[in-house]
């Protein structure tokens, strides 16, 4: 049996289970005896004939793991019966960082319960997951969790009773962002980028662009300036500004060198896309040194990026879910060039649509989920103002571009004195 899975049984009493139905999360825990609890909630909703199962993917190997995870869904709406409802599952060690287990709870009608368990029996054959059903117990309101064996044939002799239990003091998403969504050192993703390499032959040619060494050997001469923002606040044309009138040298971000691979990298799941992401910050970093000592640096997006997108990609549900203010989450990694100024620009959202609409470009489809999805935005935004080491000074984009620029100035010439 897997290692992942081992620890996991080790702990199964102590876990906390957590069902999300449209966003709102409901929390059950198991014990071994009824003590007379109510059902939790998630299976007061449900119909005493109806079956449900739960599915957590525990692979022991992280890339297997998050692969397996995005499959999973994909393969689950192809092949359930199209009246089984699916709702995002997960599992947790309360307070234990990097204890979150992730899957999906399924509601099945008693007429599809054979053609469901026949799919779940072939996909137990896989390491990589744990399934349990679901019943309601005889002639009362209570429900039992069974752990189905690897043969899928019987389940194990242990059946646990469900009982609900209070919601965590961290919302459950925030236990794994560190090294899984979030990398705070060089290594940290480039071994992510490294063990990926025999399944995605991208990543190679990735590996292949990087700086020898993260740390930065020199600091720049010249003041380094980041403008961060979501979609359309106007970096593209602030950045362009303050590249003329201070005779800057303008770096985009990601670096012009990673685009051939972006597409590719932006289909995986998160923990392989931020590894890519936080790998372009140090070329940027390594291209900043080398611009720097000759002439002003303005950055179109950088780490402040990286890690607001994947945070609040990470974290579901509102904004009060993120992280604390102050939490390590948002620490600088400790091996990146640090700039001297970021500037974060923010705009009323209707301004903001305003502005995509008029620019009428494609968008992708993190842009998309930011216009259809307030709560991400808003979570996105609230990340960036939490990082710090270098924080970020937010100006009002609402304004003319001219006056933003000049805005923009006086902040660069207090801050930086140029
Ligand atoms: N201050 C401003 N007032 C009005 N319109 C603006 C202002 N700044 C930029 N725009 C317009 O808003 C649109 C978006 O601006 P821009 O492309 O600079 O944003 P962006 O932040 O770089 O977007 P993205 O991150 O998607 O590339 C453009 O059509 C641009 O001309
Ligand atoms: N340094 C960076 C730059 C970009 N990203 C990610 C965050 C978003 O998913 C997307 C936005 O980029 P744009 O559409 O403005 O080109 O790219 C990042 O993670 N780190």
């Amino acid at each position: 049996m897997a290692r992942r899975t081992a620890s996991l049984l080790t702990h199964w009493s102590a876990r906390v289970f957590s069902v999300e139905f449209n966003g709102a999360p409901d929390y059950f825990a198991i014990q071994d005896k009824h003590r007379g609890e109510p059902a939790p909630q998630v299976f007061r909703k449900v119909q005493s004939s109806d079956r449900c199962y739960s599915l957590l993917v525990c692979s022991s190997d992280r890339i297997r793991r998050a692969k397996f995870y995005a499959e999973l869904k994909d393969k689950l709406l192809r092949s359930l019966p199209a009246e089984c409802e699916l709702s995002p599952m997960s599992s947790f060690l309360p307070h234990v960082k990097d204890s979150l287990i992730k899957g999906y709870f399924l509601k099945a009608n008693p007429g599809d319960s054979l053609p469901t368990e026949r799919l779940l029996r072939d996909l137990i054959q896989s390491e990589s997951l744990l399934v349990c059903s679901y019943l309601k117990c005889e002639n009362s309101r209570q429900w039992t969790q069974r752990l189905w064996t690897h043969t899928g044939s019987s389940v194990m002799s242990k059946e646990y009773c469900v009982v609900p239990t209070d919601a965590p003091d961290y919302h459950p998403s925030t236990l794994n962002i560190i090294n899984s969504d979030v990398f705070y050192s060089f290594e940290e993703a480039h071994q992510v980028l490294r063990k990926c390499g025999d399944i995605i032959p991208e990543a190679t040619s990735v590996l292949e662009l990087l700086p020898s060494r993260a740390e930065a050997r020199s600091k720049p001469d010249f003041p380094v300036i980041v403008i961060e923002g979501l979609d359309a606040t106007g970096k593209t044309t602030l950045t362009q500004s303050l590249r003329d009138t201070l005779g800057a040298v303008l770096l985009p971000s990601p670096p012009q060198c990673l685009s051939p691979w972006r597409a590719r990298f932006d289909q995986e799941p998160p923990l392989i896309r931020r590894a890519f992401y936080a790998l372009g910050n140090y070329i940027t970093a390594e291209q900043i040194v080398q611009e720097g000592m000759k002439t002003p640096v303005i950055v179109d997006r950088y780490w402040h990026s990286t890690a607001s997108y994947a945070i609040a990609t990470a974290v579901s549900g509102p904004p009060c879910n993120l992280p604390a203010e102050g939490s390590e989450v948002y620490r600088w990694p400790r091996d990146l060039l640090q700039p001297s100024l970021v500037v974060l620009l923010t705009l009323d959202p209707e301004e903001r649509k305003r502005r995509l609409r008029d620019r009428g470009q494609g968008k992708t489809e993190e842009e998309q989920e930011l216009d259809h999805n307030q709560l991400f935005r808003l979570k996105v935004e609230e990340a960036y103002r939490r990082i710090s080491g270098p924080a970020c000074v937010t100006v009002d984009a609402g304004p003319s571009a001219d006056q933003v620029l000049q805005q923009v100035l006086i902040l660069i010439r207090d801050k930086c004195q140029l």
